[in-house]
């Protein structure tokens, strides 16, 4: 396998201003890229979960091996940690081909892509990350790449450059976003299958967890995989990592077997609770609940209120928080849902005896 670039790569969760480093956070931190490799599931029997995906793309190889041909270009798209660059692994070794690494952002002149491509074995699988960060001109180079395996490179400059073609080997190009609506259309029309990855349900996750366990060499209760699940966010990347902590917390305080109780105080020392709100998410929950009456109130305002700054509240904390449907972003303002009034165990102004209900009183 070639690395082109190992360099930790930014999402837009990542990227807002002060956006503290979180256990429940969907991006890989050094810790997650050191032990992941070895947590990766090999091939298709192995993936746990999205059922419609594995499924289709099982008949996709299976068709592309008994042709003897290339595997279609692969589109992936779905939240960091679900398991995009583990499936492009995976196709690489159900192809029994190799696989070269590489991102968007890392491809910044269509000179980049051009040596990478003209460098690919015949059949080779070239996973692209984030390929909604490419470069303008890197991305109209790839779609006569993936179209008819052919690159036109630029010589010299101005009224003098000539375009010298370039024939390409069959490769398959396995691209991973988490924006597919970013993508053009002429980029997104040239992949011969495209597949939504979704979150993942409890069950799914407990699967997950009794996996790496057994991988890591850990004694797990079946109740101890399920508390881990529930609070991991519908994502793999956040079980395993959870895992490893809970892991950490059996072997210092108990005696290594990990039961619902010691998930439930291990990851209470971490803050992450029942339902995988961290104290960030509960700072903002709180803060709309108690200052504010549940709203509607202003980002500006709510993020003061937490002393975050507005884009850590909004990309950082309200993306689960509105998943979990615990917030609403409305015109009028943030608006806190029944279920974040239960989920901190509040009672909504309008409920309480002589509540005044303060709806609609804080602006931006
Ligand atoms: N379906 C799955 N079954 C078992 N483990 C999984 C599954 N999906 C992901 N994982 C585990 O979760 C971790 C993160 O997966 P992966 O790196 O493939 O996510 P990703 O979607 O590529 O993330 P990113 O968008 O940040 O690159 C890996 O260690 C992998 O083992």
């Amino acid at each position: 396998m070639n690395w082109d670039d190992t360099a930790p790569h930014s999402t837009a969760e990542e990227t807002a201003a002060g956006a503290p480093d979180r256990l429940v956070g969907a991006d890989a931190d050094g810790e997650d890229t050191a032990v992941e490799a070895a947590l990766r599931p090999k091939d298709l029997e192995e993936f746990v979960g999205q059922e419609r995906v594995r499924e289709q793309l099982d008949l996709v190889l299976r068709a592309a091996r008994a042709r003897g041909a290339t595997a279609d270009h692969v589109l992936l798209s779905g939240a960091p940690g679900l398991g995009k660059t583990t499936l492009s692994m995976i196709i690489a070794a159900e192809m029994g081909a190799p696989i070269r690494i590489t991102s968007g952002p890392a491809i910044q002149h269509a000179g980049d892509l051009a040596a990478i491509l003209s460098s690919l074995q015949e059949g080779e699988v070239l996973f692209l990350d984030e390929i909604h960060r490419m470069s303008r001109p890197a991305e109209e180079m790839l779609y006569m790449a993936m179209e008819d395996f052919r690159v036109d490179v630029i010589v010299g400059k101005g009224p003098g450059a000539t375009a010298i073609p370039l024939e390409l080997p069959p490769f398959t190009l396995v691209g991973a976003t988490t924006r597919a609506g970013l993508l053009p259309p002429p980029l997104r029309d040239r992949f011969g299958f495209t597949a939504h990855m979704e979150f993942y349900a409890p069950a799914e996750l407990e699967r997950v967890i009794h996996r790496s366990a057994g991988l890591l060499d850990l004694d797990i209760e079946p109740e101890g995989a399920a508390e881990i699940a529930g609070r991991s966010r519908g994502t793999p990347r956040i079980a395993n990592r959870l895992l490893r902590r809970v892991r950490d917390y059996a072997q210092v305080k108990a005696d290594g077997l990990i039961t619902r109780e010691i998930a439930s105080q291990a990851l209470g020392v971490y803050e992450v609770d029942a339902r995988g709100l961290d104290r960030l998410d509960r700072a903002v929950l709180t803060a709309l609940l108690k200052l504010f009456g549940g709203g509607p109130v202003g980002l500006s305002t709510l993020a003061v209120a937490v002393g975050e700054e507005r884009e850590t509240v909004e990309e950082v904390a309200e993306p689960f928080l509105v998943r979990e449907g615990l917030l609403a972003r409305t015109p009028r303002g943030r608006i806190a849902t029944p279920a974040a009034w239960a989920h901190l165990g509040l009672v909504p102004p309008q409920q309480q005896a002589g509540g005044s209900g303060q709806q609609g009183l804080f602006g931006a």
